[in-house]
């Protein structure tokens, strides 16, 4: 569980402090499907760097199931991202010099295990989304939606609880981001994942159980 508590963080720049996130209290249960919308700029992927560990609010608590994310250690912290927060984005993030199935397994390599083992989890990640055929292609020889589901299948393949997914397709037609979300739904409801979905396409973040809009670093949640 995520538990919020006027959190607030403050970028520092040439032109002055920047808010932009402001004073956000939130809770989400494990297991929810929380979709966040807004307009460009308003502080959406911000607070998803706060709830995954990447960026330290300046004010205020995160805590996920009882750690104080703010105040973790950096190994500590990174140990948080490394098993229990799988993240994707818009513009997939794949490293362009490996194949499908390496890319994969670029998530399980900090976590040790066996080379035989690591190669079964990966092929069952690949197969869960549907890409057991392409295991050895490149990013480049896919399409944009094969590549978000190489990433799903990197943020899954460590069994995290939650799946940070900042516009996750944002990249992508309409269909193929059907197809995506659709296959990030089944996922969810599978796993019994914490998903937390940022997006300004009302298509998408319709879907989710709850909807909560960022204004001017501010969270609203719709009822
Ligand atoms: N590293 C940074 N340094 C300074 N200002 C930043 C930094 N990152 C973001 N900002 C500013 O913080 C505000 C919120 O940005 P953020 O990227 O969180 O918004 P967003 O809602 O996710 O927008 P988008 O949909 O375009 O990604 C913006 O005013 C942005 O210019």
């Amino acid at each position: 569980m995520y538990q919020l508590t006027a959190v607030s963080r403050v970028y520092k720049t040439a032109a002055g402090p920047v808010p932009a996130v402001d004073g956000v209290d939130l809770t989400i249960e494990d297991g929810e499907w929380i979709a966040i919308r807004g307009r460009t700029g308003h502080g959406k992927s911000t607070l998803l760097n706060l709830l995954g560990g990447l960026d330290r609010p300046t004010a205020g608590q995160i805590r996920l199931d009882g750690h104080d994310l703010g105040k973790l250690p950096d190994a500590q912290l990174s140990r948080v991202r490394a098993t229990a927060i799988g993240f994707i984005f818009q513009t997939f993030n794949l490293i362009p010099t490996l194949s499908a199935h390496e890319n994969v397994e670029s998530a399980l390599v900090p976590l040790g295990g066996s080379p035989a083992g690591r190669r079964r989890t990966v092929a069952a990640a690949l197969d869960s989304v549907g890409l057991a055929d392409r295991a050895g292609h490149l990013p480049s020889q896919l399409s944009g939606g094969q590549q978000q589901r190489v990433a799903i299948a990197r943020a899954l393949v460590k069994e995290p609880k939650v799946l940070l997914a900042d516009e996750p397709t944002g990249n992508l037609d309409e269909e193929t981001r059907d197809e995506i979300i659709a296959l990030m739904e089944k996922l969810w409801r599978e796993r019994g994942l914490t998903l937390i979905l940022v997006s300004h396409d009302g298509a998408v973040t319709r879907r989710a159980q709850r909807v909560a809009v960022m204004s001017r670093g501010r969270l609203t949640l719709k009822p």
